[in-house]
């Protein structure tokens, strides 16, 4: 079990892009500000994707100049091809992430190309980002399972990662997009994965469709890995993933890493107000049991 676990915060990017209203700009800039106050190390700020693919986050450019004086954290952006590599540059972005997948159909629905075709356009973006020194996060989707294609094998996962991995990602987070995966299909995942890449260059990414992120979670880091994806008040969804919930709350994440006594540089508190503050935005109840749970202890120590 690691004594420290780097917890990556997708919620204004993976957590945000499947709103069908659109969320303004401010409140996006004042939740990863709120993020970042929390102690988050990452948060992944937002996407330069096609809009038409994506409308959500059409306003990444305005997003990205109004956190360029955020210190704190690091805020990486995606960026499917070299024009979005070029636009996030352009707006001050600093880290990049690039995503493939293990699942052709899902390559083929996210970022309309086959999964060579999506490598040979990511060694082009990770050449650039090499040579102005910008770090390049790598992630899979679909490693245990895909919508179209159900059960993913472990080595085509493997194969993914370490393409991605030689190309010079210095991470690699191995998504279950559908959130499909228990521990007998993550494990057997996670054991291929790990004989190509090393452990501490991997993160997990979990979305908690049927419940299943936290035994997931907890069994990546008995086998070793250190970095965990999880998204405030549980926001999120694929719009390519048909049926694909929310990530893992982030919340729930650090309640039981906390009570594990591993640390995250962390603080609760504010991690919950954040997540309040976007839960009230969107109108809805929190996605994280553990933000719940807190609410109606202060709401009981109120009567
Ligand atoms: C990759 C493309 C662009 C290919 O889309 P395409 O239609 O094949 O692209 P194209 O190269 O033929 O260009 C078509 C148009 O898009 C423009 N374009 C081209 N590139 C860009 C760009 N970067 N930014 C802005 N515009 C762009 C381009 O200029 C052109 O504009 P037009 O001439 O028609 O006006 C598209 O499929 C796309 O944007 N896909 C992104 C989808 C997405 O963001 N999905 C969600 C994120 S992945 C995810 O959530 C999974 C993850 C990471 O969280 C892990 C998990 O849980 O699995």
């Amino acid at each position: 079990m690691p004594k420290f676990v780097k917890i990556v915060e997708v919620g204004p990017r993976d957590g945000l892009q499947n709103e069908k209203n659109t969320v303004p700009t401010s409140i996006k800039v004042e939740l990863i500000r709120r993020l970042v106050s929390s102690g988050l190390p990452v948060v992944e700020a937002t996407s330069f994707v096609s809009p038409k693919w994506v409308p959500q986050l059409a306003d990444a450019k305005d997003v990205m100049e109004a956190v360029h004086n955020v210190e704190g954290a690091r805020l990486p952006v995606l960026t499917p091809n070299m024009k979005g590599f070029q636009a996030a540059i352009a707006a001050g972005a600093k880290e990049v992430a690039v995503f493939a997948s293990a699942s052709e159909s899902f390559s083929k629905s996210n970022i309309n190309c086959t999964i060579e075709e999506s490598l040979a356009r990511y060694r082009a973006v990770t050449s650039a980002a090499k040579e102005l020194s910008i770090p390049v996060r790598g992630y899979v989707s679909c490693v245990v399972g895909c919508p179209v294609e159900g059960e993913i094998p472990p080595s085509k996962v493997a194969y993914v990662a370490k393409e991605l991995y030689e190309m010079g990602c210095f991470e690699i987070s191995l998504a279950d997009t559908i959130g499909v995966g228990t521990p007998g299909s993550v494990v057997p995942m996670l054991e291929a994965v790990t004989a190509v890449v090393p452990a501490e260059n991997l993160a997990v990414h979990f979305h908690d469709t049927y419940g299943q992120s936290l035994p997931n979670i907890l069994v990546s880091l008995q086998m070793g890995i250190s970095t965990v994806d999880s998204s405030v008040a549980g926001l999120g969804g694929c719009p390519y993933a048909k049926g694909a919930s929310g990530n893992v709350a982030s919340e729930d994440v650090v309640y039981m890493l906390h009570g594990l006594g591993v640390k995250t540089n962390v603080d609760l508190q504010k991690l919950l107000l954040a997540g309040d503050f976007i839960s009230k935005h969107l109108g809805r109840q929190s996605g994280s049991k553990t933000a719940i749970a807190l609410s109606r202890v202060v709401d009981a120590s109120n009567i």
